[in-house]
């Protein structure tokens, strides 16, 4: 008898199944790791949009999280788009009473189709009061500038500045993706005591829909299998770009397609159990 791994995904649903929770248990699954959830909105949504947001009571994602806790107790949690401010707020609060183990934040603030999944009172509270409680954060260049209140990053030394700055609100590590350079994708890790620049060539798809709920759940998964940030983070990159690699060819709805989870997950290296 063997006990598997489980992370817990708090996040929102996405019709389409490309972002969101759909994109987080997948990821999970395709990286040997029972997936738990609680649902923190439901999006209408389809690869050309998002068509209508309905955010689920606080109390309901509590109530979701307790009993996942108390039953399942996840080795690895972590959160994308919160709903709205009461949840952030609650969500804090768990953090901070520990029930939010390896805490991996995606502060999931606008689509890939462009439509803001969080208001300006929801940054605030994830900002001042779910970070500090984060093992890691994964914000893309514009949500690590608004959570800074800065522009963008516009070259890599912006983005490793920003990576670091980013530490300054709490939270144990930064991972800034998503900067472009001469056709290279750059992701930044910050610690309190290193700065790890991780580059690689641009992967040319249409498909990119989930990108960052697949990585952060990979992060996770990884932390869930007893890696370390550091390794969470490498691993995680390859199971994206595994990911990408794999939905060049195809087509999937007629807007920004989902990436592909049905990666082999064979190439991506696990830890051990602990
Ligand atoms: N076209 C691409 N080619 C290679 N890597 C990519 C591509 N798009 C995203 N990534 C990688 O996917 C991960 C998620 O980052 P990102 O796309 O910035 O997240 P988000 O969906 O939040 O904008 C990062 O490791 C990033 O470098
Ligand atoms: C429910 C939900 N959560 C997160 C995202 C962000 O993902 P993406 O940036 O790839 O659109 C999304 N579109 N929907």
């Amino acid at each position: 008898m063997r006990t598997p791994p489980v992370a817990l995904t708090v996040a929102g649903s996405d019709s389409g199944g490309g972002a969101g929770i759909q994109a987080d248990l997948a990821t999970f699954a395709a990286l040997g790791v029972h997936g738990a959830s609680a649902v923190t909105a439901v999006t209408v949504q389809d690869t050309r949009g998002v068509h209508a947001i309905h955010p689920v009571p606080s109390d309901v994602v509590v109530q979701q999280v307790a009993v996942v806790v108390s039953d399942l107790a996840p080795r690895a949690t972590k959160t994308g788009m919160l709903g709205d401010a009461a949840t952030a707020s609650a969500l804090a609060i768990l953090a901070a009473d520990g029930l939010l183990p390896r805490l991996v934040v995606d502060p999931v603030l606008v689509s890939t189709s462009g439509h803001a999944l969080a208001t300006h009172d929801v940054l605030a509270v994830m900002r001042d009061d779910l970070l500090p409680h984060a093992a890691v954060i994964t914000p893309n260049t514009d949500e690590a500038a608004a959570l800074l209140g800065c522009s963008p990053a516009a070259s890599l030394r912006d983005q490793t500045d920003q990576a670091r700055r980013l530490l300054e609100l709490g939270c144990a590590a930064a991972v800034v993706t998503g900067g472009v350079d001469a056709g290279a994708r750059l992701d930044v890790l910050a610690t309190p005591t290193d700065v790890q620049v991780m580059a690689g060539p641009g992967i040319d798809t249409r498909n990119d829909h989930g990108t960052g709920c697949t990585f952060a759940a990979a992060v996770a998964a990884g932390l869930a299998h007893g890696l370390t940030v550091d390794r969470a983070v490498t691993a995680a990159r390859a199971f994206v770009r595994a990911a990408l690699t794999e939905s060049v060819q195809w087509r999937l709805g007629r807007g920004r397609g989902p990436v592909s989870h049905l990666a082999p997950s064979s190439t991506v290296p696990r830890g051990e159990s602990v």
